[in-house]
């Protein structure tokens, strides 16, 4: 399993564009018949693509657990949220299925054993975006579909970043340790994210792009809000987003993003507000 480790901002602002795409860039998440994970220090998030081809994807597909994670099972110490941008699926887990369509979504609680993977049409795979985290309590398994998810509007056609927000694990709508996960879409026309930007030293963040166009790329702003860098994104990459960093992006045209949040608590609402006019 690939490792990444934090990044101190003191030395992230000297990196190179290269330096920059190997800490915070996730390249290639989804490739058919395949799982891929990225195992982050910050917060021992692991950033997962599920891509099931014929055949079905375990949890724990071609990796010594033991050795990874110190446990016997995947999620013997940990939590799971999944959501398909893919075509349908089902998620099986200790037997009970789950159907998702694309853009469902679903929380797996701790200690669950086995976690099985598979797409309903080869020749459209699902793709089963997954984000788990330590956990300490089992909260029980839920199925959210995009209409059960908390709707946040936010923005204006004038500033460009007309888009909805919807959560999926968020505390109004099921409970998790520390996990937090939803989907934000932009408007048509609309390519600004998170703008008026933020940062929550309080906890650290995943996105991932995706309806971004063949043509068409999203320029991902991170750094201390006074030494900002970007990060260019293809679709279906995922950026790392340390507790210091904004993350904000601006595309080429419209997409969907998936953000996902872990630390010390799951307060949405607790950001650290920035000026537009404060950015450097
Ligand atoms: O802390 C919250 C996360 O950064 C995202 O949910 C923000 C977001 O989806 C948006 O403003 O478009
Ligand atoms: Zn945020």
């Amino acid at each position: 399993m690939e490792i990444r480790q934090p990044s101190n901002s003191r030395d992230a602002k000297h990196y190179t564009t290269d330096r920059l795409r190997e800490e915070f860039l996730i390249e290639e998440l989804f490739v058919t018949g395949k799982i891929k994970r990225v195992y982050s220090h910050i917060d021992r998030i692991i950033t997962m693509g599920i891509c099931p081809g014929d055949k079905a994807i375990t949890l724990d597909e071609n990796l010594d657990v033991w050795k990874n994670l110190g446990t016997n099972s995947f999620l013997e110490r940990r939590e799971l949220g999944v959501i398909n941008i893919g075509g349908k699926g089902q998620i099986t887990v200790d037997g009970e299925v789950y159907k998702l369509n694309e853009r469902d979504g679903l929380y797996v609680g701790m200690g669950a054993k086995e976690v099985l993977f598979t797409s309903d049409d080869p020749k459209n795979p699902a793709k089963f975006y997954s984000l788990s985290a330590p956990a300490h309590k089992t909260y029980k398994n839920v199925h959210i579909d995009i209409t059960n998810a908390k709707q946040v509007n936010l923005g204006s056609d004038e500033s460009c970043n007309k888009r909805t927000i919807y959560q999926y694990i968020h505390p109004e709508v099921m409970e998790s340790c520390q996990l937090s996960m939803g989907l934000t879409k932009m408007a048509p026309g609309n390519v600004w994210n998170t703008m008026p930007a933020h940062t929550h030293e309080r906890r650290m963040e995943v996105y991932v792009y995706f309806d971004i166009p063949e043509d068409s790329v999203v320029f991902h702003y991170m750094g201390e809000p006074t030494e900002t860098r970007h990060i260019v994104m293809k679709n279906e990459q995922a950026v790392i987003s340390p507790s210091w960093s904004i993350h904000s992006g601006c595309g080429t045209s419209a997409y969907t993003f998936i953000w996902g949040m872990v630390g010390e608590n799951k307060a949405f609402d607790d950001m650290d507000h920035l000026k537009i006019t404060d950015l450097k």
